[in-house]
């Protein structure tokens, strides 16, 4: 069986349960269930805190493991990242009153509260900045205000949170981080590893592109085409009609809009997009 390792709860949770299910293997019942077998896959799950997942993993315990690129840093761990999983997409950032701290060199010396001390402390090793790192759980936007630090490092999604607290961003973004799916370093996959990244980069796929499909005059084929190149290759058939063809070609769903504008106009008429439900390349 195939030993994966799922975010029990959090923000990367829902949407790895998600992800697992579109790639049609079986989750656990109930959000209280801290493992679930999939015995038609030969797949088990064990629900971990996301930040312990890639200790775990890199342990050989489990074989794989769902987890934030920040979160895997953090933890220091040895694992490598198989596959970026496009939800739970964060920038990790330093903050502190506006005009306190401008960069990062003038962090030299200060107190930074942190629930993530790994990524801080490597940044900072890298500029080759001294500080205090003081480590919360979390609400360290509270931190300052409170008086235990003069600045902060945490996960920025909408910048919500910080405009609340009257904190600025500062510096460069230290990571952006995503969802990611990660293995042993040096560990090669197998047959069972490759077929769940075949599913999950099928899920991947069936959720950026459509599938779309128009009829347009023979002599405007080539013109149409290059609106709509696919993946591989338009399928290109006969219609009835004379003179006249019909294409089906996967497009990006991020560029649907303008592509079925400028097929129209072109000339295709019937110009129809449909989900992918599921799909292997
Ligand atoms: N708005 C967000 N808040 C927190 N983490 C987020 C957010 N958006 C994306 N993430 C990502 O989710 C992961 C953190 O998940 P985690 O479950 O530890 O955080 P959480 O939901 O804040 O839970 P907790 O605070 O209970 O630890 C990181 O990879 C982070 O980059
Ligand atoms: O940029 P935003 O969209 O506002 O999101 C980022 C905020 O969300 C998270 O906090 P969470 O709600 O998880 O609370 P926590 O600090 O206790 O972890 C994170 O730690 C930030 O505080
Ligand atoms: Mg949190």
């Amino acid at each position: 069986m195939l030993r994966i390792a799922v975010p029990n709860k959090g923000a990367l949770s829902e949407g790895a349960t998600d992800m697992l299910t579109e790639a049609g293997y079986r989750q656990r019942r109930s959000s209280r269930d801290l493992q679930s077998v999939d015995a038609a896959n030969g797949v088990e799950f064990f629900y971990l805190r996301p930040g312990d997942i890639a200790t775990y993993v890199a342990s050989g315990d489990l074989d794989l493991g769902i987890t934030g690129r920040d979160l895997a840093v953090n933890s220091g761990a040895e694992v490598e990242e198989v596959l970026a999983l496009g939800f739970g997409r964060s920038t990790f950032r330093y903050a502190a009153r506006p005009g306190e701290v401008d960069d990062v060199a003038g962090l030299d010396g200060k107190r930074i509260a942190t629930s993530y001390p790994g990524v801080v402390r490597r940044d900072l090793e890298q500029h080759g900045v001294k500080t205090e790192i003081v480590k919360l759980a979390g609400a360290v936007e509270n931190a300052i205000a409170l008086g235990v630090a003069d600045a902060i490092a945490d996960v920025v999604e909408t910048g919500t949170t910080l405009k609340q607290a009257g904190l600025a961003v500062f510096g460069d973004p230290i990571m952006h981080s995503e969802a990611v799916l990660v293995r042993k370093g040096g560990n090669p996959g197998n047959g069972a590893t490759e077929q769940l990244l075949r599913r999950l980069r099928g899920v991947l796929v069936a959720r950026s592109y459509v599938m779309l499909a128009y009829d347009v005059r023979a002599e405007l084929l080539e013109s149409a085409v290059e609106l709509t190149p696919g993946i591989e290759s338009p399928t290109v058939s006969p219609l009835h009609r004379e003179g006249w063809v019909a294409v089906q070609s996967m497009t990006e769903r991020a560029d649907l809009h303008r592509v079925m504008d400028a097929l129209y106009e072109l000339g295709a008429r019937g110009i129809l997009a449909s989900n992918i439900d599921a799909c292997r390349l």
